[in-house]
C-alpha cells in the first residue's frame, strides 16, 4: 500500500492531506506535527485553522518529529520519496538530499520538489482545481520514476496537462518568482493609488481598464492598505538574498522595492488617519475592523493590521478591535510582537508583558465602533459591507471618520450620512484635501 506521511500539519499540511485523502481512498495519509495542541485540535471539532469547505474529521495519529530530515534517515526501513512542499530557499531539496544520503543505511531517497500554490480562505477549492501542479525532480531514472509516483498521486483529480515537471531548482524558484510576481501586481497598484489620490483618478476605474487588457489580466489588482500574509514578504526576501548571494545587486533591489512600496502604503495609511483627525489621535477611540491579513480566514501572520495598529498606538491612540476570527490573545500577541518572531511557531514563543493595555478587542462591530471617533477597515470582510452605518455614526463624536483600507463600504452612502470617508485610491473628501498623507 503507497503510504504518505506529512510533516507539519499547518495551513498548507492540513487542507492538502484532507484532500489527498479524500481523493485517493487506496492511499493511507499520515500527518505529524511538533505541536500538541494542534493535532488535538485536528482531531476534534475545532479546526485549527478555518479554511471555507474545511470540517472536522478524523485526522491521522501524529507524532513529534524534531529534525525532519534527520528524523527520516533515523526511522526509513525501506526507500523513500521525500517530498519537499514547504516554501524553501532554493537548494534546500539537495540539502535534505544530502542529509538522507550521508545517512541512510542503505535505503534510497528520491527528492522531490512539489511547491504548494494554494491560497488561504480559498484552500480547499484550490487544491481541488489547481491552475497547475508543479513537481520537480532530478534528471536521473530514479529521479524520473520518482516523479511518475507523484505524479499518479495528483492524477486521481488533476487533469494531467495541468501537472508541469520541472528540474529541481526550477521548481523550488517557481514557487519564490510566482509569489514575488503576484506582490508585484499589488505594490504596483498600491503604488498607483497614492497617485490616484494626488490627481482624483479612481484606483478602481484604473485598475478595471489595465486589468482588461488581456495580457494583464484583471486578478489581483485590488488596491489594499498593503499585502499580508506568511509568504509574500518572506518569499521576496528569500529571492533578494539569493539574488544577493549570486552577485546580482540590481535584481535584488528590483525585488525589494516590492516589500518597500508595500511598507509606504501602510505608513500612508497611519498618517492619513493621523493628519485627517487634526494631526493626533492620542487619547482618541479608533475602532478597527478587520485583523486577519485578508478575509475567511483567521491568520494574522504579516498581517497590514499590526502595523498599521503598531502606527497608531505609537500615536497613542485607544484601539478597540474586532474581527470574526481572530480571537484576542491571537490580537495580544500579534502586538507584543518584534517582527518576524511569527517565523517561530507560535506554541514556542512567551507571551511578553506588552505596551498594549491601550488595546481592547471585542466582539461585535457595533460594540468596537461605539464612541470611536474613527473606524479603520483594515480587512475586506463581506459583513463589513452591510453594517448598519447609520447606527454607527450616531454612536460616535462627530466628526465621525472611516478610514478604508480595503475599498468596501459604500463612500457615497456613508458620507450621506455624515461621515468623512478616505477610501485607498480613491477621490478624496473635501476635508482630507488640505491634509497630504506625508510620510515621515
Ligand atoms: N499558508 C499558505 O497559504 C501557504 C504556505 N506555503 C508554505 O508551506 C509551508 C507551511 O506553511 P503553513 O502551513 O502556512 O505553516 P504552519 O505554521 O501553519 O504549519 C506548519 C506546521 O509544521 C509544524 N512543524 C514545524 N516543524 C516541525 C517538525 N520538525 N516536525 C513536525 N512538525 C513540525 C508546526 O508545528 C506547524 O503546525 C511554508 O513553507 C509556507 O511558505 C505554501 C503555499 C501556501
Ligand atoms: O505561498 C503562499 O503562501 C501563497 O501566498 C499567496 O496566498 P495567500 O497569502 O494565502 O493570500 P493572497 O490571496 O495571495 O493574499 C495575500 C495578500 O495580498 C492582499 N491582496 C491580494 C490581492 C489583491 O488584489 N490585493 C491585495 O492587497 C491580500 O489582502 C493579502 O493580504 C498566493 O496567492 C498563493 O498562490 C501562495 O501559495
Amino acid at each position: 500500500m503507497v503510504k504518505i506521511c506529512c510533516i507539519g500539519a499547518g495551513y498548507v499540511g492540513g487542507p492538502t492531506m484532507a484532500v489527498i485523502a479524500l481523493k485517493c481512498p487506496e492511499i493511507e495519509v499520515a500527518v505529524v506535527d511538533i505541536s500538541a495542541p494542534r493535532i488535538n485540535a485536528w482531531n476534534s471539532d475545532q479546526l485549527p485553522i478555518y479554511e471555507p469547505g474545511l470540517e472536522a474529521g478524523k485526522a491521522a495519529d501524529l507524532t513529534y518529529w524534531e529534525s525532519a530530515a534527520r528524523m527520516i534517515a533515523d526511522v526509513s526501513t525501506s526507500d523513500k520519496i521525500v517530498v519537499e512542499k514547504s516554501t524553501v530557499p532554493v537548494k534546500t531539496a539537495e540539502a535534505i538530499e544530502k542529509i538522507l544520503t550521508h545517512n541512510r543505511k542503505g535505503i534510497n531517497f528520491s527528492i522531490l520538489s512539489n511547491p504548494e500554490f494554494l491560497a488561504e480562505g480559498t484552500a480547499i477549492k484550490d487544491l481541488f482545481h489547481p491552475d497547475r501542479v508543479l513537481i520537480g525532480g532530478r534528471e536521473t531514472p530514479e529521479g524520473t520514476k520518482a516523479i511518475q509516483a507523484l505524479k499518479d498521486v495528483y492524477a486521481h483529480w488533476v487533469p494531467v496537462d495541468r501537472i508541469l515537471c520541472t528540474n529541481l531548482w526550477s521548481a523550488e524558484l517557481s514557487k519564490l518568482a510566482a509569489n514575488a510576481f503576484l506582490a508585484q501586481r499589488i505594490s504596483s497598484v498600491n503604488a498607483m493609488s497614492a497617485l490616484c489620490e494626488a490627481t482624483g483618478a479612481d484606483i478602481s476605474q484604473v485598475s478595471h481598464s489595465v486589468g482588461t487588457d488581456s495580457r494583464i489580466g484583471p486578478k489581483f489588482l485590488n488596491a489594499s492598505v498593503g499585502f499580508g500574509g506568511s509568504c509574500f514578504q518572506k518569499d521576496i526576501l528569500n529571492l533578494v538574498y539569493i539574488c544577493e548571494c549570486n552577485g546580482l545587486p540590481e535584481v535584488a533591489n528590483y525585488w525589494k522595492q516590492v516589500i518597500k512600496v508595500n511598507d509606504y502604503q501602510k505608513t500612508r495609511f497611519v498618517n492619513r488617519v493621523v493628519s485627517s483627525m487634526f494631526n493626533t489621535v492620542s487619547g482618541k477611540k479608533i475602532a478597527v475592523l478587520g485583523f486577519a491579513f485578508k478575509k475567511d480566514t483567521g491568520d494574522t501572520r504579516e498581517t497590514p493590521a499590526i502595523d498599521v495598529c503598531k502606527g497608531l498606538l505609537g500615536d497613542r491612540a485607544r484601539l478597540s478591535i474586532y474581527d470574526p476570527q481572530v480571537t484576542e490573545d491571537q490580537i495580544f500577541r500579534d502586538l507584543s510582537m518584534k517582527k518576524f518572531d511569527w517565523d517561530h511557531p507560535a506554541h514556542l514563543q512567551p507571551m511578553s508583558p506588552t505596551s498594549v493595555k491601550q488595546v481592547s478587542v471585542t466582539w461585535d462591530a457595533y460594540e468596537a465602533t461605539k464612541d470611536a471617533h474613527g473606524i479603520c477597515v483594515l480587512t475586506e470582510w463581506d459583513e463589513f459591507k452591510n453594517l448598519d452605518y447609520q447606527r454607527i455614526y450616531d454612536n460616535m463624536p462627530k466628526p465621525a471618520f472611516v478610514f478604508d483600507g480595503r475599498n468596501v463600504v459604500d463612500v457615497e452612502k456613508l458620507r450621506k450620512i455624515g461621515f468623512i470617508v478616505y477610501s485607498i485610491g480613491k477621490p478624496l473628501d473635501p476635508w482630507l484635501k488640505d491634509m497630504p498623507a506625508v510620510v515621515a
